[in-house]
């Protein structure tokens, strides 16, 4: 029982430490307490920051990053992991590495454990809950898939690689594994915009099909964002972006963080 409270404890200041971005921050405190950077918001959040300065004295297990390359990505897979990957750290003249303009976001196979602390957390609530997409242990037989976000032009690109267990069609991938794959990918780039979101509205006009095994390209761009809602467009292709696959369009509605909850 005291384990637990420790754990619950010390998974709610890490989930909101200071190893979260500023921005996600404010919009978490944004969602709690209903405004930013004014008030009791940004008070809080000083203090949350001030409470997680304090050494914790055990080491979590590290939780495994499924956007890593593994033995079932195909030499294409990697090619182009390699080529977004290397645009997160330009080096200049110097040889000083700096960031560059694309991220690459980490990938768990639960949702708290995005969160720094979060895995604590996880432990207690939904113990046997799992991300779908990552949820099939063998490698390369299910979804295998890498995130890059790029900040300033507000677009995201996945490499996203369809394994055998996503079959729909004879040797081609199922349009719902097509469509989940569009959701995580426009679902992600919400949320990397706009703080906690949902899917109200998802449109997909599938092209042509894309052969199981192959490698394809994911990109989301935001089209606009009004009030709670954030509107992205999606388009799968290809590698070298001769050949629609699929297009699509997202509505994501900001929520609270007591919308999952049923509060
Ligand atoms: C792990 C990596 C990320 C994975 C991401 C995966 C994301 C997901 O799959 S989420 C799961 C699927 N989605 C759901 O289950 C959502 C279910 N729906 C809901 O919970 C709610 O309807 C929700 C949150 C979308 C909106 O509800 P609520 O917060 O009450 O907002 P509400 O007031 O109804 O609507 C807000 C605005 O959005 C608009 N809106 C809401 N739904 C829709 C819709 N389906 N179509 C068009 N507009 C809509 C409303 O008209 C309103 O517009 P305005 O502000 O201009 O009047």
């Amino acid at each position: 029982m005291l384990r637990q409270g420790l754990l619950m404890a010390r998974g709610l200041c890490q989930l909101m430490s200071n190893k979260l971005s500023d921005s996600l921050h404010r919009n978490i405190m944004k969602h709690l307490n209903g405004n930013t950077r004014s008030g009791y918001a940004w008070t809080s959040l000083q203090n949350i920051r001030a409470v997680t300065m304090s050494p914790w004295p055990f080491t979590p297990s590290q939780p495994r990053d499924y956007s890593l390359p593994n033995a079932s990505w195909s030499s294409e897979m990697q090619r182009l992991y390699e080529h977004y990957n290397n645009m997160c750290e330009m080096e200049t003249e110097g040889g000083k590495k700096i960031k560059g303009a694309w991220r690459r976001l980490p990938s768990y196979n639960r949702s708290l454990k995005y969160a720094t602390g979060g895995q604590c957390l996880s432990k207690l609530l939904q113990g046997k809950a799992r991300i779908f997409t990552r949820n099939i242990e063998e490698q390369g037989a299910g979804f295998e898939y890498v995130v890059f976000i790029n900040k300033q032009e507000k677009t995201c690109v996945c490499v996203f690689q369809a394994g055998h267990l996503l079959e729909g069609p004879p040797g081609h991938v199922h349009g719902g594994a097509i469509a989940t794959i569009i959701d995580s990918v426009t679902g992600t780039h919400a949320t990397y915009l706009s703080g906690p979101v949902m899917t109200a509205n998802l449109t997909i006009n599938y092209r042509s099909p894309i052969p199981l095994g192959s490698v394809v390209l994911v990109h989301s761009s935001l089209d606009k964002t009004e009030g709670r809602k954030t509107f992205l467009s999606c388009q799968v292709t290809n590698t070298d972006g001769s050949k629609m696959h699929t297009e699509a369009t997202g509505l994501f509605v900001s929520i609270g963080v007591g919308h999952l909850l049923g509060l």
